[in-house]
């Protein structure tokens, strides 16, 4: 009957409702859906609760109502220890390494529910072959890092658990150009191997040159949704949420 059938996606929300403690909604009945190797964008104006969806995939915040599922199970009351498990890891807003740490022991961080040694190993390597720099500043304080190294120390770290979905809140924050483009590189490589991205940018352009998939948010909704190209082309889309600039329609 239902074509959306569970099992082609990694992470679904459906008809989200949620908010902060007795404040009104700020998800309004929102539906996103993650399918395998995809990055999917959510962009919108400010406060239109981008992040507030992070907050409810990661079990930071349990929805009012709706459902949440991670590869067609169901996961809506989960801790955010329990969302961690079932394979939803969350890279925070802004800067969150150690800083006084070594990248080594940042990233180590990742892996402390992942008991077998032999296994944490795997993902070292795996981490430090998809993010060179890491590699090559494993034994540094991660301060000494620029901003855009640092995103990607706690890139490292968010794939330590091998999630099936990473959350990504606004990692292009406070970097400069050269280095969101580096970081946005990296996202596509994450996506290339094989983890699914559920990126949140304010950046909106950007996100939509790097992304499969695009959800334009606002007011606790998905406004609109379809293939990053299409909606980045799409002239109204553009005039409204792409900062007042014409769409890139070939002019020739
Ligand atoms: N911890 C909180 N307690 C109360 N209200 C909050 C909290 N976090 C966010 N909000 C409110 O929820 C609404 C949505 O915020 P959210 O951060 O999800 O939006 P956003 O789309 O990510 O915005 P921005 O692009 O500005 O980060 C805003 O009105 C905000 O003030």
């Amino acid at each position: 009957m239902a074509s959306d059938n569970a099992t082609d996606y990694l992470l679904e929300l459906d008809d989200v409702q949620a908010g902060y403690g007795r404040a009104a909604l700020v998800l309004r009945g929102l539906t996103v859906k993650v399918p395998p190797a995809t990055v999917v964008c959510l962009v919108g104006p400010n406060g239109a609760g981008k992040s507030t969806v992070l907050k409810v995939a990661s079990g930071m915040l349990t929805p009012r109502s709706g459902t949440i599922r991670v590869a067609g199970k169901d996961v809506t009351k989960n801790s955010p220890q329990q969302m961690l498990a079932a394979g939803l890891s969350h890279v925070l807003q802004g800067h969150s390494v150690f800083k006084e740490m070594t990248v080594e022991e940042n990233v180590r961080l990742g892996a402390y529910s992942v008991k077998d040694k032999g296994e944490v190993n795997d993902r070292i390597d795996f981490v430090k072959t998809l993010f060179p720099v890491v590699a090559e500043r494993w034994g540094a304080l991660a301060g000494a890092l620029s901003g855009g190294q640092q995103k990607q120390v706690e890139f490292a770290r968010s794939l330590m658990v091998s999630p099936q979905v990473v959350l990504l809140d606004e990692p292009s924050m406070g970097l400069d150009p050269k280095a969101t483009g580096t970081v946005f590189e990296q996202v596509v490589r994450m996506r290339d191997a094989g983890t699914a991205v559920l990126l949140v940018e304010q950046n909106a352009r950007r996100a939509l040159e790097t992304a499969d998939l695009g959800c334009v948010l606002d007011l606790g909704k998905v406004h609109i949704s379809g293939p990053a190209d299409e909606l980045l082309r799409d002239p109204q889309l553009a005039e409204l949420y792409l900062g007042g600039r014409p769409a890139a329609a070939p002019t020739t």
